[in-house]
């Protein structure tokens, strides 16, 4: 067991093979949303009514918020990887200790993207991976959508943890530029276009091979166009294009700008 302080090997290559098993987390997470379709319900304040009880929260906002509370309570957000959506819905851990590691200058308490991702996944990539309807499976959807926040919010939020592998690579260079207090030159330190390709490519492929039905006696992936998967891999390709990449590199840059407070 580690000791509390002792270091550990926070390296570019740790922290992109942390990234890559995280794209498989995220790529199961969608196949399951897509299970079912839009289910609108579970997202509109008005369906669960008495808002005095229930303070206007939608279904799944209850859901996740309750479901925190319960996961805090079993230690989840003792590790600093885990980032609530409803921080001050929280009750403390009633599990005994575990020393984490804990490799982020404290500034990574400042840097916090939850609502943003909340927001985007909901209104603007849940419609492109769910079919229109509704089946009344609330909550399993609920349950679903949680587990999506959960993996986008950690991959997102490990920005943190790969911009202080960067940093500690390079200390010199970042410096002038957080003392500059210099987004731009930040981002360009940090960003390496290469890997945001491969990145790219491999989760397509990743939905692909994980979304296709399996035949016994046929091939795997002889699949051909979108609807042969459970979630589109186009969509899963812009989904890191567009998005996931995008906002891991603005928590790098938040983090670099307070490293040196
Ligand atoms: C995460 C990294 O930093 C940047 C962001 C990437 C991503 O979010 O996948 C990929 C390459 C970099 O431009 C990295 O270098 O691995």
């Amino acid at each position: 067991r580690r000791l509390r302080g002792e270091s550990t090997a926070l390296t570019l290559e740790s922290v992109r093979k942390f990234l890559t098993r995280e794209e498989d987390s995220i790529v199961f997470s969608l196949i399951e949303r897509a299970k079912y379709p839009r289910n609108a319900p579970a997202y509109d304040p008005s369906y669960l009514g008495s808002p005095a009880k229930f303070h206007g929260l939608s279904l799944v906002e209850l859901f996740v918020r309750e479901t925190e509370a319960v996961q805090a309570k079993a230690g989840r957000y003792e590790n600093p990887v885990e980032i609530p959506f409803f921080p001050r819905h929280m009750t403390s851990t009633l599990a005994p200790p575990y020393d984490f590691p804990n490799e982020l200058h404290a500034a990574a308490a400042a840097v916090n993207v939850s609502g943003t991702i909340w927001r985007e996944y909901l209104d603007g990539w849940l419609p492109q991976i769910t079919s229109q309807g509704d089946d009344g499976n609330y909550a399993p959807t609920a349950a679903a959508d949680l587990v999506c926040l959960q993996a986008l919010s950690r991959r997102i939020h490990y920005g943190r943890y790969v911009a202080e592998a960067k940093y500690r690579d390079a200390p010199q260079d970042y410096n002038t530029a957080i003392r500059a207090q210099d987004r731009d030159a930040l981002m360009k330190l940090l960003t390496f276009e290469g890997q945001e390709d491969a990145v790219k490519r491999r989760v397509e492929e990743k939905a692909k091979v994980f979304g296709q039905d399996v035949t016994l006696g046929k091939r795997a992936d002889g699949g051909g166009n979108a609807t042969d998967y459970k979630v589109d891999p186009v969509v899963v390709y812009r989904l890191y294009g567009d998005w996931v990449i995008p906002m891991t590199k603005m928590v790098q840059v938040e983090y670099l700008l307070r490293r040196l407070d």
